[in-house]
Formats: structure tokens, sequence, C-alpha cells
């Protein structure tokens, strides 16, 4: 029977207590030195501790940290749809601004190892990242991210905004909700907003062609009901290019197709019709996708009732403003959080049986106007933003580009939403 190990402290065994801590030191090498583990390694890795000293130690307003934060713009689209036309195109006609051209290509020699070719006008170098299984959209948790941010901080001041290439094939949303960070977690990178590029020619029989090959990934995307990705890129999509349009440039009738089918999936995105991704470069940055929002949307489309394509579609519901922040935070528990945590078993089943039982939501967008009952002027208002990316959404302070606050507006994009439900729905909780 083996005796129990005594693991009471003894200084002659076990060697001099290190000091405490006392949160005044300004070398955290001198503390983390003592710390080690078994055989004398160090616990903690070196970067991170001198990351971390070099934060302690900048004078606090011009610590790296402070640094602004690098807007990082995501561009998908389904294969072959011109994404990486447009980006050379860009890099090409360079700018002013320093732009990290970001590549997330399959390599050819194995599927474990991804180029991440960073270009900017003056030089390109070549990062090689393991990304996991090979795509961006179903690697690790934020291991794109990390790569992305430790490329940042290696080269502070030198990157103004970052253009990432998802693969063709690639899902979009997990890849926005890895950038999507809360600012606690300090991330030097943000997201700025989806640019989705299709190929004009050939995205209506894309979008009905359910190749079963599809490369399903990223979240539970349900294949048995025949969505493609490509309805999913849509619908993420903060701009739409519609590129190759020299190939339908004198087809009237698909061209307004194409316009109605998309707008039908997603009718907040702004749509560009390009050739050869020649685009101005201030149509996909500084969109802000994230913090603030901008109902663009073509009230002639929302005004249509009947949807041809039951499948994906947005929902726009505009109501009174919240009487005050109480009403508001029910409005979030009674109606937001059911139809967002279907999957967490929120939603009530009057609803859900009410509702077709594939119903989905991808994309959330909402101005939310508060009357201020704090204030002297019964007038004030408080606007806040909703966004959200499928069951994730987040409220933040926000600004509405339109100058008119009398009204709150939301909009959902997803599949076999159906707007008088969900209308009915709301008026259960605002009445
Ligand atoms: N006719 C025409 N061809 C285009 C246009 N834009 C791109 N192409 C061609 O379409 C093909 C695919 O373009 P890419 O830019 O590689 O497309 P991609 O989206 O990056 O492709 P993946 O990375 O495989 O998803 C290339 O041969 C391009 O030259 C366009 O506007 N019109
Ligand atoms: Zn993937």
């Amino acid at each position: 029977m083996s005796a129990l190990k005594d693991f009471k402290y003894k200084e002659s065994e076990d060697g001099e207590l290190p000091s405490l801590v006392t949160g005044s030191e300004t070398n955290l090498n001198e503390i983390l030195s003592n710390v080690k583990g078994d055989g004398g390694i160090n616990l903690v890795n070196i970067e991170k501790v001198d990351r971390c000293n070099q934060q302690i130690s900048a004078p606090s307003n011009d610590s790296i940290f402070m640094e602004k934060k690098i807007p990082v713009t995501i561009i998908t689209g389904y294969l072959g749809s011109g994404k990486s036309t447009l980006l050379e195109k860009i890099v090409l006609k360079g700018s002013d601004m320093k732009i990290a051209v970001i590549l997330n290509e399959f390599g050819d020699s194995s599927e474990i190892e991804k180029a991440m070719t960073i270009r900017n006008q003056e030089s390109s170098t070549q990062e090689w990242l393991d990304l996991g299984n090979g795509c961006l959209c179903c690697s690790l948790k934020n291991v794109g991210v990390k790569a992305i941010e430790d490329m940042i901080a290696r080269s502070p001041g030198k990157i103004d905004y970052i253009l990432l290439e998802t693969s063709g094939i690639a899902d979009p949303a997990p890849i926005a909700k890895m950038f999507w960070q809360d600012d606690g977690l300090n991330s030097n990178v943000y997201i700025d907003g989806i640019v989705t590029v299709l190929d004009s020619e050939h995205i209506l029989k894309c979008l009905d062609d359910i190749s079963p090959e599809t490369h399903w990934h990223g979240e539970n995307v349900i294949t048995k009901e025949n969505l493609t990705i490509a309805h999913f890129q849509i619908a993420m999509a903060d701009v739409i290019i519609l590129n190759k349009f020299d190939k339908i440039e004198n087809n009237e009738k698909l061209i307004n197709e194409v316009n109605v089918k998309i707008g039908q999936i997603n009718s907040t995105a702004k749509i560009h019709f390009t050739k050869y991704g020649e685009l101005p470069l201030n149509y996909i940055i500084d969109l802000h996708s994230y913090d603030r929002v901008n109902f663009t949307n073509n009230e002639k489309l929302m005004a249509r009732s009947t949807l041809h394509d039951p499948r994906m579609s947005s929902v726009m519901l505009t109501f009174r403003p919240f009487k005050n922040n109480d009403e508001f935070l029910r409005f979030e528990k009674k109606f937001l959080q059911v139809l967002l945590w279907k999957e967490f078993g929120v939603t009530t089943d009057t609803f859900n049986n009410n509702m077709k039982k594939e119903w989905e939501i991808q994309r959330t967008k909402g101005l939310i106007v508060i009357n201020n009952e704090n204030s002297k002027s019964k007038d004030e208002k408080i606007v806040k933003v909703i966004q959200g990316v499928r069951d994730t959404y987040d409220v933040l302070p926000g600004q509405s580009e339109t100058s008119n606050c009398d009204e709150c507006k939301i909009v959902f994009i997803g599949k076999y939403l159906d707007q008088e439900k969900i209308q009915d729905f709301l008026s259960t909780v605002i009445n």
C-alpha cells in the first residue's frame, strides 16, 4: 500500500516561496522566472510575457495596445465568382492606404497547411499557417484570428485594412463570428463587413443546383432541404458584387431576375454590378456593418408580399420606440432570444409549431430607439444597434445613419421566415 505523499510545504525541500505579486511590478519576467513547471521549463510563453511587459512599461497614452484596431473585410463568394480578380485589382491599383490581402487558398501540398499570402503595395510576405483541416470557416476557433493578430502585432502601424478572401466554399458565418470578438478580448482586429462576390451569369443556376459534393462544413448547415452555401454567402453579405456583368449586360430579363432573386434572400445589402472586379475601393471598406446599422433596403422589394423562393428571405419589422430600458430588456428576453436561441430550447413550442419546422435565422440587424426616461427633455432618445449572426447577437451603443429616430427597425434574414407570424409574435410583446 503506497504511503500517502506528504504535500506539506517544507522550505528545505521545496525552496523559498516566491514573493506574492503586489501588482506594482514593472517586469513580469522576475515573477514568472520563479514559476517553473517540472523540469524547469517556463509555464508561460515568452512572447506573451514580452507583450505584457510592453503593455505595463509603455506610458498609457502611446501603449502599443492603445493602437487603433484594424478592420477586417471578409471577401466571400462561390467558386470562380471573381474574388481573387477583385483583390488583384485592388492591390495592383494601389492606394495611399496600406492594405493587407490575405488569400485563404487550399494548398496543393497537403490538407493541413494553408498559405496566408499577406500582400500590401510594397512587399508581399508568405505566412504559412496551420488551419487544421484547411478551411478558415472550419478551423479551430480563432486559429485564423490569432495568426492575423500576431501578424499585426509584428508590423504595428504598417496595415490600415485587411481584406480576407475565404475559399469559394466557405460558410462566412463562423468566420464573421470568429472576428466579432467583444472588446474584452483586447483583439487588435474587428470585422468591418462581409462582401460577397457572385458570378452574375451563373448565380441563378448555382442557387438551384444542389450538388451532393457541395462542401458542407462550418456550423450545422442543413443539406436535406436543398439550400446551397451560396444562399448563406448572400444572406450574410453587407455588400454584394454581381461580377462578370459583361456576360449578362445585354440580357435585361436575366439582370432583373438576378436582382429580384438576390433581393429576396438579402434585401439590406448594397448591390454593385462589376466587370473583372472593377470597383472603387471605398465601396467595400469602412462598412461598419457590425457596429452600426444603415438600412439601405430596397423598399420596393420589401413591399413585395409573396416570395417566389420560400427558403431564404428577409423579414423587416418597424415598430414604435421603447418606452424605457425595461421594456427593451423584456423585448430582448421575450422576443429576440426566443427567435435566435431555437437551438438552445428557448423558443416556445407554440411559436415553433406555428412556423415551418426548418425555420432558422442567419443574420439579424436592428436599430433600436428607447425613450430616455432619465432625461429632462422628454423626446431625448437612446439609440442602440443589434447585430446578430445566427444565435450570437450583440447590443451596441448605436448611431443611426438616418437622422429620424422615431421608430425601431429590425431585419431578420434566414430560412422559412414568415413575416406575418413574426409580426404577430412581436405584437404579443410590444403592443
Ligand atoms: N468574363 C469575365 N470573367 C471574369 C470576370 N472576373 C473574373 N473572371 C474570370 O473568372 C475566373 C475566376 O476568377 P477568380 O478571380 O479566380 O475567382 P475566385 O472567386 O477567386 O475563384 P476561387 O478562388 O476558386 O473561388 C478567372 O478566369 C477570371 O479571369 C468578369 O467580370 N468577367
Ligand atoms: Zn470550411
